[in-house]
């Protein structure tokens, strides 16, 4: 294993590619100088759900699809790697793997950042003197979503596993650490490396020396030997081996401030919402943390983006752990779609929702109420419901919750939006586009170019490499595609908010303790 940053070759190549590893998907893009996307490849990887709450996946089918993803875009584009100037990294967060240095295999499936089956390790830190230090350390509460109560949890139910972390025999990372080491040639030779938006999420480092603090270490009981370097956003951190040879591994960024940067949200006051599995909403707040009135409004303060050699800069989150899954969940699970884009078709030939709010608790809320025990409902059902009704509030459902996220920002940090930038693959959806701005009552922006998080990681690699020579020629490249201005009443909008609210209150604390369910042993 190496953390030595490779030299950095001159960049030939007239373009830079991006993956986007996703909670559903792996991307890969290539862009142009002009920022333009010049090809793209996609690849759907499977998610498992064995027990209820629990969310897996295979991280080696990941690298398997990354490497298919990345092989496609440059085939599509008609170059090979000699023309890449750059690759960049952006990923799923939170999302916990651990492996085999020696032989690269994952010593159990990766447990995604959906999964809750860490939340008692979370509950237990957050209820004495250590949630105290999580907290004022990290700016984080501690809870289940974040890494280090899922490596804890690995820690614990793997046979062996603290042994041979302590004795450096396996190494942990989320996803973008992962694939950087995959890339880089794996065993002795691939670099184990973070960045400081996907460090920070794992509730073990210090939000502002952004390193790893061993109080952290020990209230989680992780052993320091299986943690990755962590390095900022923009600059090379390796040299590609396995794929893309030759090329500088040059910027990673967690996939939502992947799309603040790839938004050109550089500066304090910019925001954007992404819209994928879930709904991310970051506020750039500058030069420092934001804390005051953060969260106890159900907000996260978190890392929004360094430079190479400069200050890290900040932004406040909101998390929305389910949009564009409810929607794959009617398709999927219900089977009342064939594809994801339908639902707009069968939302749409109906006025309104019927009376039916659909509020998906599934892997409890997030931001702003922060309850685990908390389970999706349909409610206001009546005779006269149809599924259309049902596909209108399934959209309505994603709206609501950006609704709610939007109000606590106002409240609690005192961020009013006068526009909103969106992005992700919910935002091809014109209706529920609409549908925000109504709620909101502000105007929605779409870019030209929605594949934000993708972009994003771009720009790091492209910058760290000198493909784009500073942060004012991307501001330039950003371009407004689409804009829905508020329709909706006044009295509508407080009828509707008024549904929405009490079908929310019938989620909470749904989860009582003696059904909680027993731990079955790993499949592996
Ligand atoms: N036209 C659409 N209308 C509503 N939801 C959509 C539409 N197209 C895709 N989605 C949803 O968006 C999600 C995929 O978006 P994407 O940005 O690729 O997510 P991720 O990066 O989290 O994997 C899926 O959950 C899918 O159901
Ligand atoms: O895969 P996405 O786009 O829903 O993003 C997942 C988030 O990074 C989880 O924190």
């Amino acid at each position: 294993m190496s953390t030595a940053p490779a030299v950095v070759r001159a960049h030939a190549g007239r373009f830079v590619a991006a993956v986007d590893q996703g909670t559903t998907s792996t991307r890969c893009l290539v862009f142009d100088h002009g920022g333009r996307v010049v090809s793209a490849a996609q690849s759907e990887h499977r998610q498992s759900f064995p027990r209820p709450g629990w969310a897996e996946v295979d991280a080696l089918e990941i690298w398997r699809s990354t490497q298919r993803v990345v092989n496609l875009a440059l085939a599509r584009a008609g170059i090979g790697a000699e023309d890449v100037a750059a690759l960049g990294l952006a990923n799923q967060r939170e999302t916990t793997v651990v492996w085999d240095r020696r032989t690269g295999r994952p010593v159990a499936p990766a447990i995604t950042w959906q999964d809750t089956r860490a939340t008692d390790v979370a509950a237990q830190v957050a209820a004495g003197p250590d949630g105290v230090l999580v907290e004022e350390i990290t700016g984080l509460r501690p809870a289940g979503y974040f890494s280090a109560p899922r490596l804890h949890w690995l820690l614990e139910h793997v046979p062996g596993l603290e042994r041979r972390a302590r004795a450096g025999e396996v190494l942990f990372g989320t996803m973008e650490t992962w694939l950087a080491w995959n890339i880089t040639g794996g065993g002795d030779g691939g670099v184990h490396v973070t960045d400081v938006t996907n460090a920070h999420r794992t509730l073990l480092v210090d939000e502002r020396t952004l390193e790893w603090d061993p109080r952290l270490l020990e209230v989680f009981g992780v052993p320091a030997a299986m943690l990755p370097a962590v390095r900022p956003n923009v600059g090379v951190v390796g040299t590609c081996r396995t794929l893309l040879p030759g090329v500088p591994l040059a910027g990673a960024f967690g996939d939502q401030q992947a799309a603040l940067f790839g938004q050109a949200c550089f500066d304090r006051g910019q925001s954007k919402c992404t819209y994928g599995t879930g709904a991310f909403l970051l506020a750039n707040t500058g030069g420092s943390p934001v804390r005051a009135g953060v969260t106890e409004s159900g907000l996260l303060s978190t890392v929004a983006y360094q430079l190479d050699g400069e200050e890290p800069q900040y932004a406040v989150e909101a998390s929305i752990a389910y949009a564009g899954a409810l929607v794959s969940w009617f398709r999927d699970s219900l089977g009342l779609l064939r594809t994801a884009p339908e639902v707009e078709t069968l939302a749409r030939q109906v006025e309104d929702n019927g009376g039916c709010y659909v509020v998906p608790a599934f892997a409890g809320l997030f931001s702003p109420l922060w309850d685990p025990d908390a389970r999706g409902v349909v409610a206001g059902l009546t005779s006269y419901v149809t599924k259309a009704h049902l596909a209108r509030a399934v959209l309505e459902a994603t709206a609501w919750q950006t609704y709610d996220v939007v109000e606590a920002l106002a409240t609690g940090p005192g961020l009013t939006l006068d526009r909103l930038r969106v992005d992700g693959g919910m935002t091809a959806n014109n209706l529920l586009m609409q549908t925000i701005a109504d709620v909101l009552d502000v105007p929605v922006d779409r870019p030209l170019v929605a594949e934000s998080v993708s972009r994003g990681a771009a720009y790091a690699a492209g910058l760290a490499v000198g493909f784009w020579p500073d942060l004012d020629v991307l501001r330039g490249t950003w371009r407004r595609a689409a804009s829905w201005t508020p329709e909706m009443s006044a009295d509508r909008r407080r009828r509707e908010l008024a549904g929405w609210r009490r079908a929310v209150e019938r989620t909470l604390g749904w989860v009582v303790p003696d059904e909680a369910e027993g731990t079955p042993p790993l499949l592996l």
